[in-house]
């Protein structure tokens, strides 16, 4: 038709021009002639500035493109992540290829501040992730929650393992309630008086015949008042600082203790579990060195999972077991308190000498493992999981109506662990506020008994707090290299 056209000398200038502009000349073949020789010219230098605009809007796309899939990697938070190298005993291995465990990158430290929290993250209720806890093989971990951030992890203990925590604690014994140590002037009936080596006997958590700082100072994790005063506590303390070796012997403990402290067997202080549970009995199994190789692979195992530096996870408090009879439950409530400037850690407390006149549990998160199933009944209740407007009638609802209005319950499951978060972050990577919504209580065990053990990571919400008792209790003169000092936790993160 164009040939026809311009045969025809009909073939108009301003199409030629429009063609030259859309560059749709530079492909096609032209008759030759003196117009075409230029043209021809104009046609090369046109494809090569066509060619390179073309790539460069190319490699822009492409550049965007990356840029967008990192943007998305980095909200989502789904990259793999290294494993802290694990340094206590038999669990230990490198990263896992496999491992897909999802973290919450953390912001800039605060100026001062000489580490971080590692938080894991739970994308959305449901969603499921590979986690790598043991050496020879990896977890599913599920997100039942996020407020709180809650996560189950089936088979994070056997069977076995589950039936081997009970018998230890069965051997340890298990109580209705803690003894009491009272407060000096407070007479306690002869009946009910501890003997010093009974007394003894339980300070000595790990059970090697010598009273160690680790052991005096993860006693004053317990609520004040029903366990151990501060006053009994200080005394205890000063004279373990002021003996030569940094060790008591019981002898040495009875010359140090002796006149000052009264002992009771009766149940009456405000300790959080007598307040709180009903037909249920406890014991605390320590998960420190010279324990219970299991106790030991617990430790590591809640390490790993949580990410956390293992010298926070080795200097947290015992793990409380929990056996329930039929007719057992407990109240809502939270496993730790909320942070208030005249209120400190019972865990740092005396190490960071404190004035503050209350203390309370600093627990940053909670990790719940089933040892047994239970018959009939005996969930675990989140009241207000996720819960979308915040109710505050249910949040002061301390009554067994919250577990059927419940928003979350959760079956026991034999060797099932939960882990969530009592804290939220601070947004500087270490620990914020209490979460309100990790509030949660037992509902009533109708048949069987049930078994947990509760691991709790104290972590005060004062971070130089949180420094200098970790220095304090980590020193130690005979086992300074075996120990996890603060540079080595420095280097965990
Ligand atoms: O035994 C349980 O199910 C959990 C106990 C509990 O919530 C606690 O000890 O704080
Ligand atoms: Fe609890």
């Amino acid at each position: 038709m164009r040939q026809v056209l311009e045969d025809m000398g009909e073939y108009p200038e301003s199409l030629r021009r429009l063609e030259g502009a859309a560059g749709g000349f530079c492909a096609i073949p032209r008759a030759p002639g003196a117009r075409e020789r230029v043209h021809l010219q104009k046609s090369s230098v046109c494809s090569r500035a066509y060619f390179v605009v073309v790539m460069v809007f190319f490699h822009l796309y492409i550049i965007n493109l990356i840029a967008l899939l990192l943007y998305v990697h980095y909200i989502t938070g789904s990259g793999e992540q290294e494993a802290p190298p694990e340094r206590n005993g038999p669990v230990a291995q490198g990263p896992d290829p496999r491992d897909e465990h999802h973290m919450e990158r953390s912001s800039e430290p605060s100026p001062g501040l000489s580490f971080q929290l590692p938080r894991l993250e739970g994308i959305r209720v449901g969603h499921k992730q590979r986690v790598s806890i043991v050496h020879d093989r990896t977890h599913e971990m599920r997100t039942l929650s996020l407020k709180p951030l809650l996560f189950e992890i089936p088979g994070f203990l056997s069977m076995e393992e589950g039936s081997v925590v009970m018998q230890l604690a069965q051997l340890k014994g298990m109580s209705h309630n803690p003894p009491l140590i009272s407060n000096p002037g407070v007479d306690v009936p002869e009946e009910q008086r501890l003997s010093q080596d009974e007394l003894f006997s339980l300070l000595d958590l790990n059970q090697d015949g010598l009273l160690q700082r680790e052991e005096i100072l993860s006693l004053s994790h317990t609520t004040e008042g029903s366990w151990l005063s501060s006053y009994n506590l200080q005394k205890i303390h000063t004279g373990l600082e002021t003996h030569p070796s940094g060790v008591l012997s019981l002898e040495e403990f009875k010359r140090v203790s002796d006149g000052v402290l009264q002992y009771s067997r009766a149940a009456g202080g405000l300790d959080a579990h007598t307040r709180l549970q009903k037909g249920s009995t406890h014991t605390q199994l320590y998960l420190g060195e010279g324990t219970h190789h299991l106790l030991k692979s617990i430790r590591n195992r809640v390490t790993r999972l949580t990410r956390l530096p293992s010298s926070l996870v080795d200097l947290s408090e015992p793990m409380e077991v929990v056996r329930y009879e039929p007719g057992g439950y407990s109240h809502a409530h939270h496993d730790s308190s909320p942070s208030s400037p005249d209120s400190s850690c019972t865990h740092t407390h005396l190490a960071a000498n404190s004035s503050a006149s209350r203390q309370g549990a600093c627990r940053y998160l909670t990790v719940l493992l089933y040892l047994n199933a239970a018959e009939t009944g005996g969930e675990i209740s989140f009241p207000v999981a996720d819960n979308r407007t915040y109710e505050e009638e249910v949040l002061g609802d301390l009554s067994q109506q919250y577990c059927d209005k419940g928003n979350l319950k959760v079956k026991p499951v034999a060797g099932t662990a939960l882990l969530w978060y009592n804290h939220l972050s601070d947004g500087n990577g270490w620990v914020g506020e209490l979460d309100e919504f990790s509030l949660h209580g037992d509902c009533l065990l109708t048949r069987g008994v049930r078994w947990t053990g509760s691991v709790w990571v104290n972590v005060d919400p004062d971070q130089q707090r949180q420094e200098r008792y970790q220095r304090l209790v980590s020193w130690h003169p005979d086992e300074h290299s075996k120990r996890a000092t603060h540079a080595d936790l420095h280097q965990d993160l």
